[in-house]
């Protein structure tokens, strides 16, 4: 959970004020100012000595029942002179904060405060949360995933922040797996293996992102694994994320896979339209940016599947205004000029041989060659026999032209292809297949 000062107080002061005396409460709390929330105690300064000592000696009670009744379990409060609040020192741990971050790699702007919790992501939010107040001892591993641009970065970045600032001693790092895996070659080849051990294994959260990228990647999978272990053991928290489940992942040893397994596995949809609106909203506000409702509702509306999307929709919304109306407030008009190129055109949302192509080229890491070269390798010929049965499935394109889009190949080519997957839907693997396609085609429809 967590908290805010003045949020809480706000609250708090609701409820003092309809339980005591308007003078009572004018007297003593009016003026209270909500300066921190250290753990579980709200710190309230004052400058009258005697609210000091009299608040805690006649009000605790008060205080308390406001508490339960808010449902702040464990609260306390205390009450401090201004000469106790020391915005010196204050800046002096925030800028020391500031390098812990800088060190541990996160984004200042990737924090739980500036994240939107929806219903696409709500079980992703409080657990992330929930390891971010109890690292090692909640959800280990917790394991986040989702299609690109959904948040995930966001959330692992906030799990860090939020710990480094309850604990500053704490060792925290993010990266990705791409990146571990170049420090790990780079370690090799200058011999200064020992210190990337040592790195990796003395930390107290990792936090690594993308892992579907150690696929195929033995070496690293390797090392990965015995860092695994090494934190694990030692009650370390270790976050993950990955654009999908981790049975889904291909070549990934199974130890790695099981070990996934033994924490807390939660995904991330693509937001609904509130969820949209809500987080465009904060957008504005973060970026201090005045901007209708009806703007903000036109963008959401027309930018559906990607968080990351709808960011730069807002940005290009915002530029267009400022380059063409300088001064002028935004209105609708102007954003869908603005997005004309993003919302006009059909093909955009028209689900083409291309689209499903560039698709499953993406979900499986492939390029766009690939699809259509000649080469019949299994990690090749499987994802292209997918493709065409999501083509077959999901467009009334005649069997022929999806042939001749997949590299000039025959219609027969794709009718087999249809009977193949159908085929494996119904065997051994048919659920884990289920699971892929169902994935491949949210993400083809963009929902
Ligand atoms: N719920 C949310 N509230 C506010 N901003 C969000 C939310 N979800 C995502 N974003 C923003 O969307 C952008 C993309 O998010 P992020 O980089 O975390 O996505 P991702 O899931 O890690 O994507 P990828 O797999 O492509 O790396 C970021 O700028 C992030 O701040």
């Amino acid at each position: 959970m967590l908290y805010d000062a003045e949020s809480i107080y706000e609250e708090v002061k609701t409820i003092l004020e309809s339980k005591l005396m308007t003078v009572t409460f004018d007297t003593w709390f009016r003026d209270l100012v909500p300066v921190a929330v250290e753990g579980k105690t709200l710190i309230l300064q004052t400058d009258k000595p005697l609210a000091k000592d009299l608040i805690p000696m006649r009000f605790t009670k008060d205080i308390a029942d406001c508490f339960a009744q808010l449902n702040y379990e464990d609260f306390t409060f205390k009450i401090i002179s201004p000469d106790e609040y020391d915005p010196e020192a204050q800046k002096k741990e925030d800028d020391s904060l500031h390098a812990l971050t800088q060190k541990a790699n996160l984004n200042p702007r990737y924090t739980f405060d500036n994240f939107v919790e929806g219903a696409n992501n709500r079980l992703a939010y409080a657990s992330s949360v929930a390891v971010a107040d109890y690292p090692g001892n909640t959800y280990n591993p917790l394991f986040v995933w989702g299609g690109s641009g959904l948040g995930k970065t966001h959330l692992m970045h906030s799990i860090g922040h939020h710990i480094l600032k309850n604990d500053p001693a704490k060792k925290v790092l993010y990266v990705s797996s791409e990146t571990f895996m170049n420090e790990l070659i780079n370690s090799i080849s200058n011999n200064t293996s020992t210190k990337f051990r040592d790195k990796y294994r003395q930390i107290d959260v990792l936090l690594i992102d993308d892992i579907q990228f150690l696929g195929g990647k033995e070496g690293t999978q390797d090392e990965f694994f015995h860092t695994f272990n090494t934190l694990y053991e030692a009650n370390k928290q270790i976050v993950i994320s990955g654009d999908r489940p981790p049975e889904e992942i291909e070549r990934l040893e199974e130890r790695i896979r099981s070990r996934f397994k033994w924490g807390l596995i939660v995904d991330i949809k693509p937001p609904d339209y509130e969820t949209r609106v809500a987080i465009l909203q904060k957008k504005a506000k973060i970026n201090e940016l005045n901007i209708d409702l009806s703007v903000l509702s036109y963008i959401a509306d027309n930018i559906a599947s990607n968080i990351r999307e709808l960011e730069g929709a807002l940005t290009r919304v915002v530029a267009y205004a400022r380059l063409t109306c300088p001064g002028k407030n935004i209105d609708v008009e102007m954003a869908r000029e603005a997005l004309k190129d993003f919302t006009d055109s059909d093909s955009q949302k028209a689900i083409t041989v291309h689209r499903i192509m560039e698709t499953v080229c993406e979900r499986y890491n492939l390029r766009m060659e690939d699809m259509k070269s000649k080469k019949r390798t299994k990690e090749l010929a499987y994802p292209r026999q997918i493709a065409m049965y999501m083509c077959r499935k999901l467009t009334d394109v005649p069997l022929a032209n999806i042939g001749k889009d997949f590299g000039g190949r025959d219609h027969t080519t794709v009718i087999h292809a249809c009977e193949k997957v159908t085929e494996d839907l119904n065997g051994d693997h048919g659920d884990e297949l289920r699971r892929s396609l169902e994935d491949i085609e949210r993400r083809i429809v963009g929902e």
